[in-house]
């Protein structure tokens, strides 16, 4: 079952079963916040021919689809500096030399129940490390302001944040199936019966269109289980099952099939529809894949070269005059040239691949740098002002950002 399939199909939020869905909810010891999300496209049904158990279904269905903690993520001024130590000498020398390196710098950024934000860099941007920070999970020299809601980061935050990490761990020996029941039974809240949560498992299992995997084994490298797309959303659906407000993805789509990887971006387009904030790092996605993130950040070196709205990044860079030398390039593409300081000439064809190698070996670092600085003046001052109106004030569903 495809997911955005679901989002066509009727979702019930009223009547009885809703109740009990409700009810159940409640169990799950979560409360709807008054900022629910205004993003939810769930279309109400009155129809008296559905039957009470299509209704049960499609209700349990959107226990999985709605977040019940909106979460406004802000970071500010994100630097991170790591220490590295070298021999001055040689190999066996005792003299270290302690060398500090700036990982990121001045990171910033808002992201609102209901969309999705795509991170963009080239290998060792620091794409990864961002994520992580927003995960509460880096330790280190790390300076800025990440909030949640405005507020620090804290235990209770951590318990609404999934993080699907690039290398998931999972069991080869057992199923799907097997696999989301041990993570329901293990994650959810012991209010629940065990049956509850074997069946959040079998919900998820639908929701993400495992049900012809479902009895098959993960694998690994001595024998071949369910394939890399799969795998994936198992990953996926584990941090699911614990309805996550803030979900974090660190490539979700790396190594698969663009058809796959279309399949699994529509998936985390559908959470975030459902009122959660959702965070990827991404490679080299598609120009189908790029259509559906709704916000991206671009990082050159740990520097954001910039932020905003996906549908105006090829203004924004042509209006500082950087445009692709050709119509039809895919937008990853051109950004990726771009933090790698290579940019692309309007001249001839045939001259293209040439100024391209000149460009990398002459002019890559001052045309990041370039980038930077315009970053700074115009995207910085504007992304600030949106961070501190937005302070306290009720979460909407659309950006304002440039
Ligand atoms: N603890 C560390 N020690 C040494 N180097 C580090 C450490 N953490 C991060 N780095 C370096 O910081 C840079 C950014 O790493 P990060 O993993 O965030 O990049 P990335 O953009 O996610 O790369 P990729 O796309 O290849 O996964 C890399 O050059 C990496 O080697």
């Amino acid at each position: 079952m495809l997911p955005h399939d679901q989002e066509n199909s009727s979702n019930i939020h009223g009547g009885s079963s809703n109740v009990l869905v409700r009810a159940r909810i409640d169990s799950i010891s979560l409360q709807i916040e008054p900022n629910g999300p205004t993003c939810n496209v769930s279309p109400r049904v009155n129809d008296d021919r559905v039957s009470d158990h299509q209704q049960s279904h499609h209700a349990k269905l959107s226990i999985l689809r709605e977040s019940l903690h909106p979460v406004t993520l802000k970071f500010e001024d994100v630097s991170y500096t790591i220490k590295l130590e070298s021999n001055k000498r040689g190999y066996f020398s005792s003299h270290q030399q302690k060398q500090t390196r700036m990982i990121l710098q001045n990171v910033m950024g808002i992201v609102k129940p209901g969309e999705l934000l795509a991170m963009l860099g080239p290998s060792g941007s620091g794409k990864t490390t961002l994520l992580t920070s927003i995960a509460g999970r880096l330790h280190g020299k790390f300076s800025g302001t990440i909030t949640y809601n405005d507020q620090q980061f804290s235990s209770s935050m951590k318990r609404k944040i999934g993080f699907v990490t690039q290398d998931d761990v999972l069991y080869p020996h057992l199923t799907v199936l097997e696999t989301l029941t041990y993570a329901a039974l293990l994650r959810l809240p012991s209010k629940l019966t065990n049956q509850e949560k074997i069946e959040q498992a079998e919900l998820v299992i639908m929701e993400l269109g495992l049900t012809r995997c479902r009895n098959s084994m993960i694998g690994g490298q001595l024998f071949r289980g369910i394939s890399g797309g799969e795998r994936k959303r198992v990953s996926i659906g584990q941090e699911m099952l614990v309805n996550p407000s803030l979900l974090l993805l660190d490539e979700p789509t790396s190594g698969l099939d663009s058809t796959t990887a279309q399949r699994i971006m529509s998936t985390l387009r559908w959470l975030a529809r459902g009122g959660r904030t959702v965070v990827t790092t991404i490679h080299q996605p598609s120009s189908t894949l790029f259509r559906m993130f709704d916000k991206i950040i671009v990082l050159t070196e740990g520097c954001p070269i910039y932020y905003g709205k996906s549908s105006l990044v090829m203004e924004y860079f042509a209006s500082i005059g950087y445009a692709p030398g050709f119509n039809f390039m895919n937008p990853a593409d051109f950004l990726l040239d771009l933090a790698n300081g290579i940019t692309h000439d309007t001249r001839h064809d045939d001259q293209h691949e040439l100024i391209m190698k000149q460009d990398q070996s002459e002019n890559q670092n001052a045309t990041k740098q370039s980038l930077i600085s315009s970053y700074r003046k115009n995207i910085y001052p504007l992304l600030k002002e949106e961070i501190n109106q937005s302070c306290n004030r009720p979460i909407r569903s659309s950006s304002t950002s440039t």
